[in-house]
């Protein structure tokens, strides 16, 4: 277990972590999500004992970092799959770790056989693709067997076997009862890895929720419309009680409706369709609403599918506008 409570950072007048409490409890994966320079690394190098908090706390299993008598064996983390020394052979490198932290010889060839790294134990880490220098990163914090494995954004640049690999790995991992703390700063890839969701933006939390809630409050459904009779249409539809909404490009957009249901009243008033169809909202979608007012540097566009008025509500194309209060439900505490 990580607990976090009141953590904060700053540097000089920058605030990168602004007040965080939450807990990375053990048996699942916990994705910690959020924009590029939302804090995350900086959290987690607090984690460890690497960086001060200005204010707050952060501990392992009820202790600080520096009071745990053998690091390794309760917390394992990959940061940067770069700080490793490149003229020893991966064999070495593992070794060396392993003897400055009391863990016996053996080890280090089970850990390279987890990572497949086993037939180039003896080769240089300077040689390795980024895949096999990130497999080589988790061997290491795999190698004190501990209860609590922590990675920063583990598939940057990997191959699209490589992101499988470590997605099955973190969940085994998770299913043997370890606490498993990932960051990422893509929505889609915790959505297939993730069991509950920790989203900072601008060093804040923004929410702190299971991933099937988060799945179950966005994955709203609409059914598209596009006929050359909108009137009709429309009154058809009012006079079953639906709403349609009348998106930029003319088609009508139905919240919650049954396309099929459509269809038959449709038919019923002999209205011709051009379209029907049920569409569902990314969780990349909502993620990026979620964190769209805490984007630290946001490019020329705004995020596809969406408008941001300045110190407004984010509005799909042609939809209703989402409320300011959008996600409140599973801030904080959402846990079930
Ligand atoms: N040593 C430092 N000195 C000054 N500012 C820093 C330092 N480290 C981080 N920051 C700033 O703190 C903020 C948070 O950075 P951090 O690297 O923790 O974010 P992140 O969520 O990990 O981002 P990314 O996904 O881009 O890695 C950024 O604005 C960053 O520029």
């Amino acid at each position: 277990m990580i607990e976090l409570r009141d953590l904060t950072k700053r540097y000089g007048a920058k605030t990168a972590v602004d007040g965080l409490s939450f807990t990375v409890r053990p048996g699942m994966v916990t994705g910690f999500l959020g924009p590029n320079g939302a804090g995350k690394s900086t959290t987690m190098r607090m984690v460890l004992g690497l960086d001060a908090p200005t204010r707050g706390d952060v501990r392992i299993e009820g202790k600080h970092y520096a009071e745990l008598k053998e690091p390794l064996n309760s917390i394992g983390a990959l940061l940067e799959a770069k700080g490793v020394h490149g003229g020893r052979s991966a064999y070495n490198h593992l070794l060396c770790l392993a003897q400055s932290n009391g863990i016996p010889e053996r080890r280090v060839g089970e850990v390279l056989e987890m990572v497949g790294l086993r037939d180039v134990a003896r080769k240089r880490p300077k040689g390795f693709s980024l895949g096999m220098g990130q497999r080589l990163g988790i061997a290491g914090a795999l190698l004190g067997d501990p209860r609590i494995l922590m990675f920063d954004e583990p598939v940057n640049g990997l191959d699209p076997e490589g992101i499988h690999w470590i997605r099955t790995l973190m969940q085994h991992l998770a299913r043997e009862g370890r606490t498993v703390f990932v960051s990422s700063h893509l929505m889609s890839e915790m959505a297939q890895t993730a069991e509950h969701l920790v989203v900072i933006g601008q060093g804040k939390l923004l929410a702190d929720t299971s991933m099937s809630q988060f799945i179950a409050e966005n994955s709203r459904t609409h059914v598209r419309i596009r006929t050359p009779e909108p009137e009709r249409m429309r009154d058809a539809l009012f006079a079953e009680g639906l709403r349609p909404v009348t998106a930029e490009d003319g088609a009508l957009e139905v919240d919650g409706g049954d396309a099929a249901r459509i269809g038959e009243l449709a038919a019923a008033q002999r209205i011709v369709l051009h379209e029907l169809s049920p569409q569902q909202a990314s969780l990349e979608e909502a993620f990026m609403r979620l964190t769209a007012q805490s984007v630290e540097y946001h490019g020329h566009a705004p995020p596809v599918g969406t408008q941001v008025p300045p110190g407004g509500a984010a509005v799909p194309p042609g939809g209703t506008p989402t409320p300011p209060a959008w996600g409140e439900s599973w801030k904080k505490g959402g846990r079930e």
